[in-house]
């Protein structure tokens, strides 16, 4: 076929997308891979700013696990985690605070670069994320955070004049400590707060398998049931548990939309949103039924 009518045909194919989004907000959880290679990091943020200038309203929720074990290495520290959280006392948590700052903002750098007004902040700012003390199966593993309340007050205030929010996963307890919050929890937590449209979990694999070591086995449409099912019968381990609880999490408390996609894919959020092909794994509610046709 003529190579011009083609790209008209995948711009058609955008529009019924494009209207159904059009000024809604979209959660992107940022993080693995494609926070590491910068080709791909480039692709992920042409693609949000593309969201953006579309006129959909991009959040970006970053982690910046593998960066920050980096410099907790080189400052001779040993990085530790329990349960897939990381051991963070006070030496810890200023390094996080201060990879994460700088995580922000190389992104908020990339984005403006492609002409969209971007704007990088924790969960600090405006009161956004409150914690409390989070302990892993009652041991103490220092200043992590476990989300009790979302003020989201200042992410309406940056759309509403069209900035782009970039957010760490920094937050403060009652009496204004600094804690490190898990990116998933904190993108699921936002998505709740402002009740996303859609959240899309980048991640380091092809989405959710039914065997952790076929990958042969990977799950388009995954019943909020059989994800529970999944998870009591020893089937999802590593960062995916926490990662497919918060999915679970998000679409049964307001979120339309929830899935986990491949970010080692380049351009993986422009190909799930924008076409009929589906791609990495949707999370579907009670009752809902096949996403991918009738998407
Ligand atoms: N059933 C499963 N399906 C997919 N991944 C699984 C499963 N069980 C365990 N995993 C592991 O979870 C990992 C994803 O979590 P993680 O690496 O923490 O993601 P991220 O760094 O993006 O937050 C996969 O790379 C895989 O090793
Ligand atoms: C408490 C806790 O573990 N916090 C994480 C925050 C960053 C993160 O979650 O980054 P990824 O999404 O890239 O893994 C950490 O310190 O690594």
């Amino acid at each position: 076929m003529n190579t011009y009518l083609e790209k008209a045909k995948v711009l058609i194919e955008a529009l019924p997308y494009i209207q159904r989004f059009n000024r809604k907000i979209i959660v992107v959880k940022y993080g693995g891979s494609a926070m590491v290679d910068e080709e791909l990091k480039r692709s992920v943020i042409q693609d949000v700013t593309l969201l953006k200038l579309v006129g959909f309203k991009p959040i970006i929720v970053h982690g910046g696990g593998k960066e920050i074990s980096r410099w907790v290495s080189k400052v001779g520290m040993e990085p530790k985690f329990i349960n897939g959280l990381r051991v963070t006392d006070k030496e810890t948590m200023e390094i996080a605070e201060m990879v994460l700052g700088k995580v922000g903002k190389s992104l908020v750098q990339l984005v403006e670069g492609l002409g969209v007004k971007a704007v990088s902040l924790s969960g600090k700012d405006g009161g956004l994320l409150k914690v409390e003390k989070k302990y892993s199966k009652g041991e103490d593993i220092g200043f992590v955070g476990e989300i009790t309340d979302v003020d989201p007050q200042i992410l309406y205030d940056l759309l509403e004049k069209d900035f782009l929010p970039i957010v760490c996963p920094v937050g403060l307890d009652k009496d204004f400590n600094t804690y490190n919050i898990n990116a998933d929890d904190a993108a699921c937590a936002i998505a709740r707060a402002v009740n996303a449209e859609k959240l899309a979990f980048l991640t380091d694999i092809e989405g959710v398998r039914r065997d952790p070591e076929d990958p042969k086995s990977l799950i388009s449409e995954l019943h909020v049931k059989e994800a529970r099912e999944l998870i009591a019968n020893g089937n999802i381990g590593g960062g995916m548990l926490p990662k497919l609880n918060n999915c679970i999490d998000a679409i049964e408390n307001g979120v339309s939309r929830v899935h986990i996609l491949d970010g080692r894919i380049a351009h993986c959020l422009l190909l799930e949103i924008f076409t009929n092909k589906g791609i990495g794994t949707a999370i579907l509610g009670e009752g809902e039924e096949n996403y991918y046709d009738g998407k």
